[in-house]
């Protein structure tokens, strides 16, 4: 890869593909709807501290894939092993949507701080750390705001303080900023790098967004029209950026109704 742009002092950590322990690991996914196979045989192994995008074209089931995952929704074969997990035998997981989710009667502080009421062991959740977070991610002016006073980018920031603050072992993310100006996406997706990258977070990001994948992820999965993965690719070890970009658009090409966001010209 050429000079990618690394946020100051955030070390670039997981952009060699270097050997790490497994997180999670899914064989043979298959998901049906109705008599509708949405998925049909997903095998996706995610590595410790690893950030991994899942790109397809709408309606290739990355959604559903991300719900199997997030515990949302159930395989109705294959499996998933996990690494770590408490009594549940999975991971604490940390999950953020297209919107942000907030509860309006609640400020932004009291958002991050109910949201430990919900870890496994809550009474080890920090609250004062969970507000830190605000403070370390540049959001302190905004604890004490209510939700119809945040901008959608700052409502999503806080989504996502409020998903990392209790300590996931695995954040998942669904499109999290597709529903916001372009504009601010591309400060979003700065940010959102430095926040998984200090804490040094295993992330799935959903996204049909390729330069949103090459921006942000160590690998990207492209899922197929098949239900299957369709192709691979570890952004590191890519000669450019544009290389990767045009590389992935030509097997997203291949599938029918390809309709990645920034198609190449
Ligand atoms: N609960 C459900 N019941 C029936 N069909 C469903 C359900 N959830 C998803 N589907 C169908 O499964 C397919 C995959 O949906 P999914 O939302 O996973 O795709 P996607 O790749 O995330 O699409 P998009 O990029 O448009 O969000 C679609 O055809 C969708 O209509």
């Amino acid at each position: 890869m050429g000079t990618r742009p690394i946020p100051p002092n955030i070390p670039d950590r997981a952009r060699t593909p270097v050997q790490r322990d497994t997180a999670l690991r899914l064989v043979g996914g298959y998901k049906r709807f109705h008599d509708t196979p949405v998925l049909t045989g997903v095998d996706l192994t995610v590595h410790e501290h690893e950030f991994v995008a899942v790109t397809g074209r709408s309606g290739s089931g990355k959604s559903t894939l991300l719900r199997i995952l997030a515990g949302l929704d159930t395989l109705d074969a294959g499996t998933i092993h996990w690494t770590g997990g408490g009594s549940s035998g999975r991971p604490h997981t940390g999950v953020v949507f297209q919107q942000p989710r907030l509860m309006p009667w609640l400020t932004v502080g009291e958002n991050i701080a109910y949201g430990g009421r919900f870890r496994a062991h809550r009474d080890h959740f920090d609250a004062a750390h969970a507000t830190g977070l605000l403070s370390r991610f540049g959001l302190h002016d905004l604890a004490e705001r209510t939700p119809d006073q945040l901008s959608g980018g700052q409502a999503q920031r806080v989504a996502i303080i409020r998903a990392v603050a209790i300590g996931p072992e695995l954040l998942l993310l669904d499109e999290p900023f597709s529903a916001l100006d372009p504009s601010i996406r591309a400060d979003l997706r700065g940010w959102l790098r430095e926040v998984t990258a200090e804490l040094d977070m295993t992330v799935v990001l959903i996204t049909h967004d390729i330069d949103e994948a090459i921006e942000l992820a160590d690998r990207i999965v492209l899922l197929g029209d098949t239900g299957t993965i369709r192709d691979e690719w570890v952004v590191a070890s890519a000669p450019t950026r544009d290389c990767l970009r045009r590389e992935i658009f030509g097997s997203y090409s291949g599938a029918v109704g390809a309709d990645p966001v920034g198609e190449p010209a």
